[in-house]
């Protein structure tokens, strides 16, 4: 089963609908790839067993896990959370998560800065590149519940947009630099 992503129509409606063009224009897996977004389809049933997220997280070395429920019940400072989760931002590192339950919006920002919108449903993992510019919203099901993982001693510091001379954007930018000389 693939994800799906689509061009974002940019306008002052609620960021937790849609926001599809108009006709819609949809985003493959490929186009992701070339971003540097993974993604992989899990069986989040029974995720304490799951040797596929297991090899994932051998394989990537992803030692620290914690899950996020994300409801004004369980969360402290929800509202301000939710506001910073949709500020444009950067992180030094990869983010890397994985819906178990609901479902949301993660936005990307495309080569030529255009908004990517990913839906995250129950089952998928992705993971967002260091120094990728990103943002994330619930949809309209205003429920989600997400693993959270880590390499080491988790740092989720989000560095808000501009962030052109953080070296993780520098390096980010230049790995598309080398793609395009490499053609
Ligand atoms: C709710 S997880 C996604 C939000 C985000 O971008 C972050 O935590 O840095
Ligand atoms: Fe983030």
């Amino acid at each position: 089963m693939a994800i799906e992503a689509w061009l974002m129509e940019e306008n002052n409606e609620d960021q937790r609908l849609p926001h599809h063009k108009n006709p819609k224009e949809f985003v493959s897996m490929e186009q992701l790839a070339e971003l540097g977004v993974l993604y992989w389809h899990l069986n989040p049933k029974d995720y304490e067993n799951d040797m596929e997220l297991q090899k994932i997280r051998e394989t990537r070395g992803y030692n620290y896990m914690d899950l996020l429920d994300l409801c004004p019940e369980k969360v402290e400072n929800y509202e301000v959370k939710l506001k910073n989760f949709y500020t444009e931002h950067i992180h030094g590192d990869e983010e890397i998560r994985y819906c178990l339950e609901g479902s949301g919006y993660f936005d990307v920002r495309d080569k030529e800065d255009r908004w990517i919108r990913i839906w995250i449903k129950e089952g998928d993992l992705i993971i967002l590149p260091a120094g990728i510019y990103h943002r994330f919203t619930l949809d309209t099901s205003n429920y989600v519940k997400l693993m959270r993982l880590f390499v080491g001693e988790p740092v989720w510091t989000a560095y808000n947009r501009p962030q052109e001379d953080h070296p993780a954007r520098k390096d980010y930018t230049k790995s598309f630099a080398m793609k395009i000389e490499a053609h």
